[in-house]
């Protein structure tokens, strides 16, 4: 589905991400692990257009999108969550979504033949919030929900602009086991429905439990690439990153 061809990309003397090629395959939940200031942030910034990389290519269904702006590369189907949540904290859960729903379809292929749907718009915008568990909040303000609500409304939105890939960064960070849990069957229950996703996370019992296959990124390389079970293995990975005591 995404192919990342020889990717690098520098920040003044800093290389950020160097010769990086993996792939994302359709269908598949590919976690994304590696050290602090790795470069897996950066890569989903290359991917999603806010970055351009010095070298390399990123071919998405077939379409180069190495040089594309976000806006053109999530109408082909990318979407993504940031590390920091960033929503409209004053405006209900419900605000948020109806921003970008009306957004999406008015800059749309569609706008013409949908005209101004307010209710459909309404009424998808609740679907939304009930598939991330927030239809009993949906006109709470965003600044009374709590982090872990926050981050599933993160991905509602994300989920609004209909992708084919969606690209999380840290969806976990900071939610409790429990919370933890709940973002692991969205993710799950994304998978069924077709969506392909691929998981930035320092957690290991949630990357191990949600991923098909992990891509390990150490100072911008990938330092190794396999099942789950292969990279808790791999005597590379252990050195960079899960340390000698790691325990599946
Ligand atoms: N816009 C930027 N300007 C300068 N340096 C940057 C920029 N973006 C990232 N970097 C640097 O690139 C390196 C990789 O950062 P990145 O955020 O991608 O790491 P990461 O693997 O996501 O880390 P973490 O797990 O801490 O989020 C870091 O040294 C970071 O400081």
């Amino acid at each position: 589905m995404l192919k990342v061809e020889g990717v690098g990309i520098r920040f003044g003397g800093l290389i950020a991400l160097n010769n990086v090629t993996f792939e994302i395959r359709k269908g598949e939940v590919l976690g994304i692990i590696g050290p602090n200031g790795a470069g897996k942030t950066t890569l989903f910034n290359v991917i999603s257009g806010l970055y351009k990389p010095d070298e390399g290519v990123i071919i998405f269904e077939g379409k180069n999108i190495t040089t594309m702006p976000p806006h053109k590369i999530v109408r082909l189907g990318i979407s993504r969550t940031f590390q920091t949540v960033s929503l409209y904290f004053n405006l209900p859960a419900i605000g948020n979504l109806l921003i970008t729903l009306t957004a999406w379809y008015r800059s749309g292929v569609l706008s013409a033949l949908r005209e101004e749907n307010g209710d459909e718009t309404f009424k998808e915008a609740m679907e939304l919030l009930n598939f991330v568990g927030l239809d009993e909040k949906a006109f709470t303000p965003v600044k009374n929900l709590p982090q872990e609500a926050q981050r599933r409304l993160s991905i509602a939105i994300a989920l609004a602009t209909k992708p084919k890939l969606l690209l999380l960064d840290e969806p976990t960070a900071g939610l409790n086991l429990e919370e933890t849990d709940r973002i692991l069957e969205i993710i799950r229950t994304l998978k069924e429905r077709g969506v392909t996703v691929a998981i930035i996370e320092h957690k290991m019992r949630f990357i191990m439990g949600v991923s098909d296959r992990i891509v390990v990124l150490d100072s911008g390389e990938i330092i190794a690439e396999g099942s789950p079970k292969e990279i808790v293995e791999n005597e590379r990975v252990i050195k960079a990153y899960l340390g000698e005591s790691y325990v599946v």
